[in-house]
């Protein structure tokens, strides 16, 4: 068994809980680890990557990873990314399964497999149960993955990138990125430099077309606020028109911090299908928005705001109908205020002019569109299904 650590996520006390908590539960089951912690960037990929090598083909591995969203990111990528076709098909490569310690800051995938209660995140119990299940062999589930392939404006591939929790363009790449320039600011610590980042966008739109894809062997559907349930979309996903405020798929997750449920659905109407949960927010649904004037957008900065707060609060954005007057309500029988869709992909073809559209967000990494390109997401799927990423998820 190996265990990657990341010794500088999050709050930084990742080695100690190893060291203090970890460790000791591991030996108390008369079992062993080999921990090696990342140097740098990228070293987490590499790390798995030298460890897999050291195993049969088609042979199975665990890892705990101890770190954020981040550092199985980079893990996934480097698995994956050596054996994927364009189409999104990974090659047989031995079957991994994950434990993970939620030592990184936002955590999404951790807090949804274990969603947390009233009680702290940094309970040592809390954090101990992906481990927990692991050494008790109990269930674990599968982690579905994301493939995104920018191409330029001639459709030749440029980059390619794999997410395990979200793929998204718009004011949450946005706020990614600006969050990355802000990692450091000791004013901003923790969950803190998201809002700061929040705040530094929240005026802008972003343009684009984007193009929905049907899950294998199924159809777009999306979620009726009035019925509470998925049907056909209320028109058609070939070519939907921007500017958009928000755009952001996920996979594996209802959440991207422990209450921040932006794609609750996932957990509340299970996918039945491999499939990805969309949430759209376009400004020019509000029956108050008539253009895009700074008046428009400075007006739409309520509704915004409105349905990120609400994400917060159980994720109850999705039930969101407009109202006459622009605001939003879960009354009444209005236009829905997020589009929330399930889906195989998506296709996003920002307008040449619009540098803000052109950002795209995997899993935290940023990575720019250039002038007359797009990006294209599909799930991934391995040519052996036997053969997959799981993660360890037991709950009591
Ligand atoms: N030794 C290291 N020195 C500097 N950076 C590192 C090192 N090891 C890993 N990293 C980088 O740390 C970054 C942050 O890791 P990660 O995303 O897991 O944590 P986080 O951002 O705190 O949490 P989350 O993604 O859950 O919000 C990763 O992008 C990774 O490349």
């Amino acid at each position: 068994m190996l265990l990657i650590s990341n010794p500088v996520c999050g709050d930084k006390s990742g080695p100690q809980f190893l060291v203090e908590q970890v460790l000791p539960l591991i030996s108390s089951y008369r079992k062993s680890v080999k921990v090696i912690e990342t140097t740098h960037t990228g070293h987490a990929g590499v790390i798995a990557q030298e460890y897999l090598a050291t195993l049969e083909p088609e042979s199975s591995a665990t890892i705990i990873v101890s770190g954020g969203d981040g550092t199985l990111h980079e893990i996934v990528n480097a698995l994956c990314l050596p054996y994927i076709d364009k189409n999104g098909v990974v090659a047989p490569i031995p079957a991994v399964s994950f434990a993970l310690i939620p030592s990184g800051t936002a955590n999404a995938l951790y807090s949804t497999l274990f969603p947390p209660s009233s009680h702290a995140t940094d309970n040592p119990d809390y954090k101990l149960k992906s481990i927990r299940s692991l050494m008790d062999s109990s269930s674990s589930v599968p982690l579905s993955l994301q493939h995104t392939v920018i191409l330029d404006g001639g459709g030749v591939m440029t980059s390619q990138i794999i997410s395990a929790v979200v793929t998204s363009t718009s004011l949450h790449a946005a706020i990614l990125h600006t969050a990355e320039e802000l990692r450091g600011r000791e004013d901003l610590p923790g969950l803190m430099r998201f809002k700061a980042a929040a705040q530094q966008n929240i005026l802008n739109w972003y343009k684009s077309q984007i193009m929905l894809i049907d899950p294998v062997g199924g159809k777009v559907a999306q979620y009726n606020p009035n019925t509470h349930s998925f049907q056909s979309p209320a028109q058609p996903t070939s070519s939907l028109p921007g500017p958009f405020e928000y755009f952001l798929s996920t996979i594996n997750v209802d959440r991207l911090e422990p209450h921040f449920q932006i794609t609750p659905l996932f957990s509340k109407l299970p996918p039945t299908e491999a499939s990805m949960d969309l949430v759209v927010v376009r400004p020019n649904r509000n029956p108050r928005v008539l253009s895009d004037t700074l008046d428009d957008r400075t007006r739409f900065v309520e509704t915004a705001t409105t349905v990120l707060q609400s994400a917060y609060k159980e994720g109850k954005h999705v039930e969101f109908r407009y109202q006459s007057d622009g605001s939003c309500s879960e009354e009444g029988s209005g236009e829905p205020v997020v589009e929330y869709f399930r889906c195989g992909g998506w296709e996003w073809t920002p307008e040449p002019t619009d540098e803000l559209a052109q950002l795209l967000c995997a899993d935290g990494a940023i990575l720019k569109i250039g002038d007359g390109g797009k990006a294209s997401c599909r799930l991934v799927t391995f040519t052996n299904p036997d053969i997959q990423f799981r993660v360890f998820s037991r709950r009591e």
